[in-house]
């Protein structure tokens, strides 16, 4: 199969949708990678690493979206990328369509067959191409999160873990998943007061064993979450309902009773944020404030440290790859439950019942698409 990797052309984007290593194995299995000019150089991966692993260097992204077989990126596509996909093509990256209607109706326009890294399962349960960048935005989150606490950007001037003779600051945590387990890790390590809700008793459980009295568990509701955002200095946003848009657990109203310079991040933003007065931003504008709160939504958090990133995603996203260029995507994903899962969009059909659900689409499922 002939494989294309474009540059990524999301604000600040530097990751890459295949590191050299990932080339070589799909070299190794006889296929051809097209790598655009300069695709990795913002993160020390050159176009001479990459014609060492058995890529040719392509100058442009419309030569690649005009001959490739299957497309490997990172981010969603970019209207302008939108409007190059070519019926039978394949795209294979992170999509989250559930917030945007504008993306998913081009992607049916299209008649491409759309594999969103986010809805593939795994066999131990989990979403396991979305973890790794999970990872890394959760960590990232807290020192968003303490950065944007000092007086020049916004917040209300307070050190997150005080100090002797001066209380620690507090963090709440919505959503106890990856980002929210990751995050947890860094907010303990800040010495700030932690408490962390969740819907699911199970992991706070499992939280509760692994940090016993050094965190306050909470299970979610409206009463619980109202209470633990209005002491909190610093907000966590990340909770998911696979594929679908994220709900708004933070009200407009909490927003406007919480501590004047607290910062909200909202991690969940990909899926539509889970605070009502959340809107996407990007790392070159991070924030906006609503009722004096300071709100850090960046869709691509981990677009800011790329160069782990990209290796940290290639790791989970490889395997699949070589799969569907191995077998062709029909066969890839009838021999695959857990990929046809990252099934959204095919042949000018929704195949994820949450976006179909939340956009208006009638459902056609993945199954269907196979014969
Ligand atoms: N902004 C960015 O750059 C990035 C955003 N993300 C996003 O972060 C979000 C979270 O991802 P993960 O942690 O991997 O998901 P996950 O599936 O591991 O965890 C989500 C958690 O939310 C919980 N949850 C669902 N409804 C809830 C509610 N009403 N109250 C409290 N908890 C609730 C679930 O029980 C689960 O434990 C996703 O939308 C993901 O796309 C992930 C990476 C980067
Ligand atoms: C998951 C996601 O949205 C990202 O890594 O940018
Ligand atoms: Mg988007």
């Amino acid at each position: 199969m002939l494989v294309g990797v474009p540059k990524e052309i999301k604000n600040h984007e530097y990751r890459v949708g295949l590191t050299p290593p990932s080339v070589h194995e799909l070299v190794a299995h006889g296929h051809k990678v097209m790598v655009q000019h300069n695709a990795g150089a913002d993160i020390g991966l050159s176009d001479d690493q990459y014609l060492a692993a058995g890529a040719t260097i392509v100058e442009t992204a419309k030569e690649i979206f005009a001959r490739a077989e299957m497309i490997v990126k990172v981010k969603e596509p970019q209207p302008v990328e939108c409007a190059m996909l070519r019926e039978g093509q394949i795209l294979y990256t992170y999509l989250h369509l559930a917030p945007d209607p504008e993306q998913t109706a081009a992607l049916v326009k299209s008649g491409a067959i759309c594999i969103a890294y986010e809805t593939i399962t795994g066999p131990g349960g989990g979403l396991p191409l979305l973890a790794p960048m999970s990872e890394v935005a959760g960590r990232m989150a807290i020192q968003a999160g303490a950065s944007h606490l000092e007086k020049s950007k916004g917040g209300m001037g307070l050190l997150l873990g005080g100090v002797p003779g001066v209380a620690a600051g507090h963090i709440v945590i919505i959503g106890a998943g990856v980002v929210g387990t990751n995050a947890l890790q860094m907010a303990v390590g800040t010495g700030a007061r932690v408490t962390v809700l969740d819907k699911n008793i199970d992991r706070l459980r499992q939280l509760d064993l692994v940090y016993g009295n050094r965190i306050s568990t909470l299970f979610s509701n409206a009463h619980a979450i109202e209470e633990a955002v209005l002491s909190a200095d610093l907000v966590i946003g990340g909770v998911l309902v696979p594929g679908a848009a994220a709900p708004k657990l933070v009200t407009r109203s909490m927003i406007s009773r919480m501590k004047k310079g607290a910062v909200v991040v909202d991690v969940a933003i990909d899926q539509g944020g889970c605070f009502e007065t959340s809107h996407p931003t990007t790392h070159a504008e991070p924030t906006f404030v609503v009722d004096g709160v300071v709100h850090y939504c960046v869709a691509n958090m981990p677009g800011a440290v790329a160069r782990t990133s990209t290796f940290a995603l290639n790791n989970a996203t490889i395997g699949h790859a070589v799969a569907l260029a191995d077998k062709g995507w029909r066969k890839a994903l009838a021999d695959d439950a857990h990929l046809r899962n990252g099934l959204n969009v095919c042949q000018g059909k929704v195949t994820y019942a949450a976006v179909a659900k939340d956009l208006g689409y009638d459902y056609v499922s993945a199954e269907s698409m196979l014969g």
